[in-house]
């Protein structure tokens, strides 16, 4: 008994301790106090403590080691045997004997209890004053370490969750069960604009005011049925919180009982954030993907979505939808000469004046470029229709004010219908479309709506494609030569080159089907170089075999003028096959020289004075205007077929020629006419003094072949 040395001798210790037990590693009783042996029967001195006590307090198993490591604490135990009989005291470790003491006394509230449990004043402690008093003192700081220990751990813990809690970036207001709020955090107090003093004791609904974003309605049912279910739930998404002292914000949140042990639940914790930014970006990127960054009205994206609904209203109310595909007409023109700002102005002003026209359910878009698209919704009559092309049409016609320019423009505009054309968003567009390129091959500035048999003719067109991309490469193009007679000589002064086709799968194609499909797509480019390439490579071997040298005149497209360095192509193709530039004639339809006047006023300069013959074809159809003759840099007019054709047959006609070609002559411009047929109209170009002719009077454009044969028939027309 050293460990636990209280300056008693051992009988004193027995003596003065009645109620003490010592126990060993295995929890048996190795010895007891007299009273306590008196009292509880069920002790004996061997046995295992279990089976007299169980130990009440604190929450220990019945392990040696647990009870050493609680030591510090106050110990209460419990008779087995006799009802209502606790000891309080403490355990203590005496290491020399490796036994356990647990030193206390009968738990009593009043000195009559002494009697009820049988137990005398003298069954207690020996009146020691000192060791008494040392018991008292020890057993009292054990519990006063205990109280202060947890009142430490609690004041700590509150500190821990009032730091946390003022720190966070999250809005926390906590709530009694009745939903009044009981704490808010910081944040929360600046996010509802009120302070947590003021709030205490308010209802929930009434500090945070929430209400849908869209439609304004209160969420205050909602906050109160969540009390009420006392169960987890996120806050309505997404809600906004009206500040009493600021501009609303959105926030997200959840909801949380919560759970006071035995209690139960004892309020909510509500936990918030404001989403304001997120959900601003979240909308930006959501008019970004949905609009067109330029005019700002929807994109195809959008559009789409709009037709799937206006299709499924039009099919409840039986009506049609209207599908109107604009294209404004010559709008790469502008774009090109004056620059993509002001191409950019004017898709804005066309943007607004689109919008202008419709009603409020209906919708405009730019789907690219200057391709627009107006849905038109709830149409009951038919008439309707054409009434807002017609709008459409009518609203563009004044001219646009742009960066000091003043633009007139038009536009081409096909319609299809749901549900006559089809049900679908993507063939309905496909067929408005369609109807649109009908509108522009029919002199644009005009409405067409869709017919069954332009869909064929796509069909058609869109198979003469994919052929021609493979053409080159598998060689199915060739040159006609077709030659150019001098009216004075009477002899051939050269040839023009002309494209033909013969296609694998659709069999002999002429160039006025696929010409056009070649310089939308793009295909002209490379087509168009074959055609210089191979020109001069004809021309080369001609010479070679001994022949005079004959200029040949090669048609250029716009794109090749305008968007390749035609140039440069030339004189490479020149340099490769030996050949000087005055055996080269270039000719360009009036459309194609205006359609982008200062690029082709440059490049017809430049190809001037690298020695080509720069001839205008076509004269007469399309601008007919005179005024550019003297402006560009060409050397040769040719009239066109149409006007040969009726000079002898239409006055007017001839009175036209004539003076074209008198004019071309003032000008120092030689004049040629194509489409030279009959002997009538020789002799009238003949006697009207034009310089040369064409046509298949003289000869059909013939394959390289057969020109040798034609050259050595030495052609003599008279
Ligand atoms: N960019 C390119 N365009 C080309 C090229 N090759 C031809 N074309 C253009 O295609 C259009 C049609 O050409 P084509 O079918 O060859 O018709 C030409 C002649 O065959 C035809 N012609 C000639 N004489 C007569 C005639 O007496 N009667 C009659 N009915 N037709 C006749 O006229 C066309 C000549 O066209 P052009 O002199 O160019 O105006 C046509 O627009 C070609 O330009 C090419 O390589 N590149």
């Amino acid at each position: 008994m050293s460990a636990i040395d209280f300056g008693l001798s051992a009988d004193l210790f027995a003596e003065a301790f009645p109620f003490h037990l010592v126990l060993n590693r295995k929890l048996e009783v190795v010895q007891a106090g007299r009273s306590l042996c008196r009292h509880c029967p069920g002790l004996e001195i061997g046995k295992s403590f279990s089976r007299a006590f169980r130990i009440q307090r604190p929450e220990v198993a019945l392990d040696f080691l647990e009870i050493c490591s609680s030591t510090h604490k106050l110990f209460l135990i419990g008779s087995l045997d006799v009802q209502d009989l606790f000891l309080k005291g403490q355990m203590m470790l005496d290491e020399s004997s490796d036994c356990l003491y647990f030193i206390g006394s009968p738990w009593l509230h009043a000195n009559t209890e002494l009697k009820q449990f049988g137990l005398k004043l003298n069954d207690f402690a020996l009146h020691d004053p000192a060791a008494d008093f040392l018991l008292l003192f020890k057993s009292n700081k054990a519990a006063l370490d205990d109280t202060t220990q947890l009142a430490t751990k609690l004041r700590e813990e509150k500190e821990w969750a009032q730091v946390t809690l003022g720190s966070i970036g999250d809005g926390v207001i906590a709530t009694s069960i009745e939903g009044r709020v009981t704490y808010m955090n910081q944040v929360a107090e600046q996010m509802v604009g009120l302070s947590q003093y003021k709030a205490k004791g308010q209802l929930l609904e009434q500090v945070l005011k929430l209400v849908d974003e869209i439609s304004q309605h209160s969420h205050a049912d909602f906050l109160r049925q969540a009390l009420k279910d006392k169960r987890s739930v996120a806050m309505p998404s997404p809600a906004m919180l009206l500040q009493t002292n600021g501009a609303p914000c959105v926030i997200e949140g959840m909801l949380t009982p919560i759970q006071g042990g035995q209690a139960g639940t004892i309020g909510m914790v509500i936990v918030f954030h404001d989403i304001s930014d997120r959900q601003h970006l979240i909308r930006q990127l959501e008019f970004q993907s949905t609009h067109d960054h330029l005019t700002h009205l929807p994109n195809r994206l959008l559009l789409c979505d709009r037709i799937v609904q206006a299709i499924a209203q039009a099919r409840r109310h039986i009506e049609q939808v209207a599908l109107l595909f604009l294209d404004l007409d010559r709008f790469k023109t502008i774009n090109d000469s004056l620059g993509h700002q002001v191409g950019d102005q004017l898709l804005k002003l066309v943007a607004e004046r689109l919008s202008s026209v419709i009603r409020e359910t209906d919708t405009v878009c730019r789907l690219g470029g200057d391709e627009f698209v107006l849905l038109v919704a709830e149409i009951e009559q038919h008439e309707f229709i054409s009434q807002v092309a017609e709008k459409v049409l009518n609203v563009l016609r004044a001219p646009f004010h742009v960066s000091g320019y003043v633009l007139s423009i038009s536009a081409s505009i096909g319609i299809s219908l749901y549900p006559d054309d089809a049900a679908d968003v993507d063939v309905l567009l496909k067929h408005a479309d369609l109807a649109m390129y009908q509108a522009k091959s029919r002199g644009r500035n005009n409405f067409q709506f869709f017919d069954a048999t332009m869909d064929l003719r796509a069909a058609r067109r869109l198979s003469l494609e994919s052929s021609l991309r493979a053409a080159l490469e598998r060689e199915e193009l060739q040159l006609y030569y077709q030659p150019k007679l001098d009216l004075i000589s009477h002899r051939v002064v050269g040839f023009e080159a002309l494209i033909r086709w013969h296609s694998h799968e659709h069999g002999a194609v002429p160039p006025d089907r696929f010409i056009p499909i070649a310089e939308e797509t793009g295909l002209i480019m490379p087509i168009g170089e074959w055609v210089i390439d191979e020109t001069c490579r004809q021309i080369a071997q001609w010479r070679a075999e001994g022949y005079d040298d004959m200029p040949v005149a090669i048609n250029i497209s716009l794109i090749q003028l305008t968007r390749t360095d035609l140039e440069n192509t030339l004189v490479g193709h020149l340099h490769k096959h030996g050949i000087p530039s005055r055996l080269i004639e270039l000719e360009f339809t009036e459309s194609v020289l205006l359609q982008d006047f200062e690029t082709a006023m440059d490049a017809l300069q430049s190809l001037r004075r690298l020695g080509f013959t720069l001839t205008i074809d076509d004269f007469g159809v399309g601008y007919s205007s005179l005024n550019y003759l003297n402006r560009f840099p060409i050397n040769v007019l040719k009239i066109d077929r149409s006007f040969v054709t009726s000079a002898c047959e239409d006055q007017d006609a001839a009175i036209i020629v004539q003076a074209v070609v008198n004019l071309s002559h003032d000008l120092k411009l030689s004049v040629i006419a194509e489409g030279c047929e009959t002997v009538e109209q020789l002799d009238y170009l003949k006697r009207i003094a034009c310089d040369q002719v064409q046509g298949y009077l003289i000869s059909r454009p013939m394959p390289a072949a057969d020109v040798r044969q034609f050259l050595d028939s030495d052609y003599l027309y008279q």
